[in-house]
């Protein structure tokens, strides 16, 4: 960010040529932003998108199918399809929208987890507090639990533990394909998925290169959980290490490649000491390749730009930009070799452990 204007132009909010502005229905529709994500986490929560099939459904076919009330469900399904997420049919009937399609289950593509994610109770309680958090220099998850985030999840919050482990899953596993595809994997033997949930990329990898070996570090419950192509009995398994803990206390493992994806949106001191493990823990001339979504080159800023305050409320955290992401491996005494993007959204930050 280089520059925030402090006094709008007089006719920011002036009709143009008796055009009636649309500045105070916007603003009155982004303070309901609340709802709307409440609707969609309802939606999802109840199970509509699975119950509705090809054909077009009554609501109170679908009320029976989701066990609910049929005129209330009937206003939530209004409230949706306003913004797209199902239609109402002419003769009253509800139909998929490409956006209720991901509300599904067994969507290839579901986003189901990934919207409960976002809405769990926890950020219902820490949202209105994002004043005190711009105010100072605390972390408003912490200041309300007396814990951090993910000690919270997985002592207090199984339930949302296993939907933030889902839906880590569903977007590892979208872009873990396309991080296969666009990683040059020459030269090496031995890659770690340092934070690298349950393993989808690490297992994406392991079945596209069948010579490379791999580990999987990440908190002891996530581990435990692992995909199954990478635990005793599983296909991968000969060829995979799953290695439980922090990696901001230690990272016990010897790679020729460091992946950590999506991880360094944490406060700068968890960052400082993931990347001070790694290049204690790696061999000489090793590669660490950062992947992030970025505060610029991002063709999505609203939610990156709405992401970087939840991770400031939960833990403290940000998205960074390209020079955020660079100065931090810098001084963690990392050579940048290369940006380049993974897809639209992932950019993949190449660098060296000096030696
Ligand atoms: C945003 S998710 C990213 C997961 C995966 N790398 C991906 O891109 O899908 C963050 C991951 O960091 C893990 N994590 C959080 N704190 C950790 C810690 N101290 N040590 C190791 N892993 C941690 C979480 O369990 C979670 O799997």
């Amino acid at each position: 960010m280089t520059s925030i204007r402090t006094t709008p132009p007089k006719t920011a909010t002036a009709p143009a040529d008796g055009v009636p502005s649309k500045a105070a229905p916007q603003l009155r529709e982004l303070v309901f932003g609340a709802a709307r994500a409440a609707a969609v986490r309802a939606a999802a929560s109840l199970g509509v998108a699975d119950a509705l099939g090809e054909r077009p459904a009554t609501v109170a076919e679908l009320a029976t199918a989701v066990g609910a009330e049929p005129e209330r469900l009937g206003r939530l399904l209004r409230s949706l399809a306003c913004c797209g997420v199902f239609a109402e049919t002419e003769d009253g009937r509800i139909a998929h929208t490409e956006m209720s399609r991901l509300l599904r289950e067994d969507a290839p593509d579901s986003l189901k987890y990934i919207c409960l994610w976002c809405t769990e109770p926890w950020t219902w309680h820490t949202w209105p507090r994002l004043d005190e958090a711009v105010r100072s220099d605390t972390c408003v998850f912490d200041e309300i639990h007396g814990k951090g985030f993910f000690t919270y999840l997985h002592e207090d919050a199984p339930d949302s533990a296993r939907v933030f482990d889902k839906a880590m899953t569903t977007s590892s596993r979208q872009s873990a394909a396309e991080l296969a595809a666009f990683l040059d994997l020459r030269g090496a033997a031995e890659v770690a998925d340092i934070g690298g949930g349950q393993g989808h990329v690490l297992a994406s990898l392991l079945e596209k290169h069948p010579a490379l070996r791999g580990s999987l570090l990440d908190l002891p419950q996530v581990v435990a959980n692992a995909d199954p192509r990478l635990r005793d009995g599983g296909p991968l398994a000969s060829r995979a290490r799953l290695v439980p803990g922090d990696c901001r206390q230690e990272i016990p493992v010897r790679a020729d490649l460091y992946i950590i994806k999506n991880i360094l949106e944490w406060d700068d001191e968890s960052t400082r000491r993931t990347l001070a493990n790694v290049v204690a823990a790696a061999p000489p001339g090793a590669r660490v390749l950062v992947i992030e979504n970025l505060l610029d080159n991002s063709p999505s800023m609203r939610f990156t730009t709405a992401m970087d305050l939840f991770l400031l409320l939960n833990v403290g955290g940000r998205k960074h930009s390209s020079d955020s992401l660079v100065t931090r491996m810098t001084e963690a005494g990392l050579s940048v070799t290369g940006i380049a993007p993974v897809n639209p959204y992932l950019h993949a930050f190449d660098s060296r452990v000096p030696g």
